[in-house]
């Protein structure tokens, strides 16, 4: 995957506050191709924070603060139009499309070469000839793989990681956060990983916060 971002992600002075009590502080500064990392307890704000920067955030939320991918003031954009893309738990493949019709999915269009792009994306993560398979009959790995592919081909402009390895076996675990970790690098993208696990913020390799 070429570099197509050289843009940081800034959080600047985010603030979070749920029922009047401060839930969450975070100011910092997240480089293209650098993932930074998120822990805390249950409840301590991880997804909530996500949720702001992504555009979703419940109203029960007071916040406040900015969010900028290079001079882009992302809070003034809806959660479409921010280049944000999202890597939860499930790989949350879509059913009714085939393995590339779901890597596919967020490619314009109007776009020429869409097949050729959707085979170099399986065969740089070991999928080669996938292309027709059911992601029904995919192993949890490949599923993840998929997902990952169809989050990279969509062309975003930061990602949002939630505890996206949580429901891997440890060597599978371990293969995928290279994976992702390198291809993140490669695209120059900046990224935000929430997890509970230590070995995954020492992968990822940037720096840390930890809430609550
Ligand atoms: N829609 C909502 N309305 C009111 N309170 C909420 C809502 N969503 C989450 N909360 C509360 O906000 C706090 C932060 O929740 P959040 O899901 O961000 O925590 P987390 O750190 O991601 O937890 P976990 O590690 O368990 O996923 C929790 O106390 C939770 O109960």
């Amino acid at each position: 995957m070429n570099a197509c971002c050289t843009e940081r992600l800034w959080l600047d002075q985010i603030q979070i506050a749920l029922t009047g009590r401060e839930l969450l502080a975070v100011d910092a500064t997240i480089a293209p191709g650098e993932v930074l990392t998120v822990m805390g307890p249950s409840g301590s704000g991880k997804s909530t924070l996500l949720a702001y920067i992504a555009g979703f955030l419940d109203p029960a939320f007071t916040a406040s603060g900015g969010v900028w991918l290079g001079e882009r003031d992302l809070l003034n954009l809806p959660a479409e139009e921010r280049g944000i893309g999202l890597l939860f738990q499930d790989p949350l493949l879509f059913p009714h499309l085939s393995v590339e019709g779901n890597v596919c999915f967020g490619l314009p269009r109007r776009i020429k070469n869409k097949r050729q792009q959707v085979t170099n994306a399986l065969e740089q993560v070991g999928l080669a000839g996938f292309e027709e398979r059911d992601p029904a009959t995919l192993s949890g790995g490949q599923k993840a793989r998929v997902a990952l592919m169809r989050l990279l081909l969509s062309k975003p402009q930061a990602v949002l990681m939630d505890e996206p390895f949580s429901k891997l076996d440890t060597a599978l675990r371990q293969e995928m956060r290279s994976l992702v970790f390198s291809q993140l690098r490669d695209a120059g993208l900046p990224a935000l990983l929430v997890t509970h696990d230590h070995a995954d913020a020492n992968a990822a390799g940037g720096q840390v916060i930890a809430l609550g």
